[in-house]
C-alpha cells in the first residue's frame, strides 16, 4: 500500500494504474515512480497446456470477458491485494484498440469488480505527461506493432497516425526461425545435431530471452552492410565481421550455438525498407509529413520512443541515424520543411513509461475525477464515451426521462454534498 496514504490525507485512496499489453501487463498504483508488476498478459487454463492471451482482438465476446474477468481477478487478488470497489482505475489504451475490447474491458471492471470509476488513457499522451511538454511525436515499438502519433499542445493528430506490424512478435518469429534452421544443439548423447530434431520448436519465452540477453541493433554503416549481403543473390556484398558464436543453456542440459551474424542480422528487419519502402523510420518521417507544416519543427525535435522494443542495445542510436539519411533523401527533403531531430529521455524506461505517465495522471485526483466515467453513469448509459462512436446518439440522450442524469464524469469520492 502506497506510503503516503497512511499520512491523513483523508481523500480518496490512490488510484490503480493498469497498462494491458499485448505480451506484458504493467500494473501498480497512482502517484509510484514505477508499476508495481510486469506479468505477461496471459491465463492458465488446467485443460490446456499452453497459455491463453489476454489481449486478443478476434475472439468473441463472451470469451474474452471470461478471459479478462480471471486475469484482472489474478492482478488484484494475487498481486495488488487491494478491493477493486475501493479504488478508481486507470486504464492506458492504445488508439487502436478495437471498441468491442474496451467496451468488454470496461464491464468487466464495472458490472464484475464493481470499481467506482474507469478513466481510458491513451499511451501516447500518456507518456508524453511523463516529460512535461505539451507537444511531441510519440513512436511505440512494443510488441505487435509500432505506431506513431503526434501529439500537439496535448491533443493527439488522430489523422497523421501511421503504423507497421514490426515488434518483439515479428522478430521473435524471425529469430525462431533462424534458431532451428541455422543453429546446433549438444546432448549427452551427441554435439552439432539439428535443432528441430532434438527440441522440436523452440518455446517462445526461450526465444524472447535468447533476444533480449544476445541480440542488438548495428550502428547505420554495419547495418546497410549487413542488409546488402542479404539481399544481394550474387554473393558479391561483403558482410561485416559478425560478433561471436554464444553458447546458451537450454533445460539445464542441452547446449544451443548460437551463430554470431543471428545476434545481429536478426534486428535489421526493423530498418529494412519494404516492398511499399517502409521501416519504423520512415513511420516517423510519414506521420510529420502528414502534419501541419507549422508544427512540423516541434515534433521532430521532441521524439519520444516507448515500448519494450526500443530497449534493443542500440536502438535510438540507430534510429536517429536512418532518420538523419531518409530526411536527405528526395523523397523527404523537399516535404519535410525540418531537418532537425531530437529523442527525449523519459525517466522510466521505455516499456514503462506510458504507464508512468498514467501514473502522474491519476495521481491528480480533481482531474482524474472530472474525466473518468463513474459507475452510476455505466450503469444507466450501459457504455462509456469513445472518440471512434461519434456517429451514436450523445450520452445526455439515453437516459430515462424524469431521471435526474449523473455529472457526466462524477467524482465518486466526493465529499461535496
Ligand atoms: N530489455 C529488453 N531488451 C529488448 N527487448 C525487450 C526488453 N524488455 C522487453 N523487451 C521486449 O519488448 C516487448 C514488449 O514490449 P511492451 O511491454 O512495450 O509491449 P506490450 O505493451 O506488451 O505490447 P503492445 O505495445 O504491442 O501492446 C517484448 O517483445 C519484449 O521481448
Amino acid at each position: 500500500m502506497p506510503l503516503f496514504e497512511g499520512l491523513g490525507s483523508g481523500g480518496e485512496k490512490t488510484a490503480v494504474v493498469l497498462d494491458l499489453g499485448a505480451a506484458y501487463t504493467k500494473c501498480g498504483f497512482a502517484g509510484e515512480t514505477g508499476p508495481r508488476f510486469i506479468i505477461p498478459s496471459e491465463i492458465q487454463r488446467p485443460n490446456l497446456q499452453q497459455p491463453i492471451k489476454v489481449v486478443q482482438y478476434n475472439i468473441n465476446t463472451e470469451e474474452l470477458y471470461s478471459n479478462l474477468k480471471e486475469f484482472i481477478h489474478i492482478l488484484y487478488f494475487r498481486h495488488l491485494l487491494v478491493n477493486p470497489r475501493d479504488r478508481r482505475v486507470v486504464i492506458i489504451e492504445s488508439i487502436l484498440c478495437p471498441s468491442h475490447f474496451r467496451e468488454t474491458l470496461a464491464k468487466v471492471f464495472f458490472k464484475h469488480f464493481e470499481v467506482p470509476s474507469v478513466l481510458f488513457a491513451p499511451c501516447h499522451l500518456m507518456s508524453v505527461m511523463t516529460l512535461g511538454i505539451n507537444s511531441a511525436l510519440v513512436m511505440d515499438c512494443g510488441y505487435t506493432e509500432t505506431l506513431v502519433l503526434p501529439v500537439y499542445e496535448g491533443i493527439p493528430i488522430l489523422s497523421a497516425w501511421e503504423a507497421l506490424p514490426l515488434g518483439g512478435k515479428a522478430i521473435h518469429k524471425e529469430l525462431a526461425g533462424f534458431l532451428t534452421d541455422q543453429c546446433t544443439v549438444d546432448t549427452d548423447s551427441g554435439t552439432g545435431q539439428n535443432v528441430s530434431a532434438v527440441i522440436g520448436s523452440i518455446p517462445e519465452d526461450v526465444v524472447e530471452d535468447i533476444k533480449v540477453r544476445t541480440c542488438f541493433v548495428s550502428d547505420l554503416q554495419r547495418g546497410l552492410k549487413i542488409q546488402e549481403a542479404k539481399f544481394n543473390l550474387e554473393g558479391t556484398a561483403e558482410r561485416p565481421a559478425p560478433p561471436p558464436d554464444v553458447d546458451y543453456p537450454l533445460d539445464g542440459e542441452k547446449i544451443l550455438h548460437i551463430k554470431g551474424p543471428i545476434r545481429d542480422s536478426v534486428i535489421e528487419m526493423l530498418f529494412e525498407q519494404d516492398n511499399e519502402e517502409k521501416s519504423i523510420a520512415t513511420l516517423v518521417l510519414d506521420t510529420l509529413v502528414k502534419c501541419p507544416i507549422d508544427a512540423r519543427k516541434t515534433l521532430s525535435e521532441n521524439l519520444v520512443i516507448i515500448g519494450g522494443t526500443a530497449m534493443l542495445p542500440g536502438f535510438l542510436h540507430r534510429l536517429l541515424a536512418e532518420i538523419r539519411l531518409l530526411v536527405e533523401k528526395p523523397k523527404y527533403r523537399d516535404a519535410l520543411a525540418t531537418k532537425s531531430f531530437r529523442i527525449h529521455s523519459p525517466p522510466a524506461k521505455p516499456n514503462c513509461t506510458a504507464w508512468l505517465g498514467g501514473a502522474i495522471f491519476g495521481a491528480l485526483q480533481d482531474i482524474l475525477g472530472s474525466r473518468s466515467v463513474s459507475r452510476d453513469l455505466y450503469n444507466q448509459t450501459g457504455r462509456i464515451p469513445d472518440w471512434c462512436s461519434l456517429s451514436a446518439p450523445p450520452l445526455e440522450s439515453l437516459y430515462d426521462t424524469g431521471k435526474t442524469p449523473p455529472p457526466l464524469m462524477k467524482r465518486a469520492f466526493s465529499t461535496e454534498k
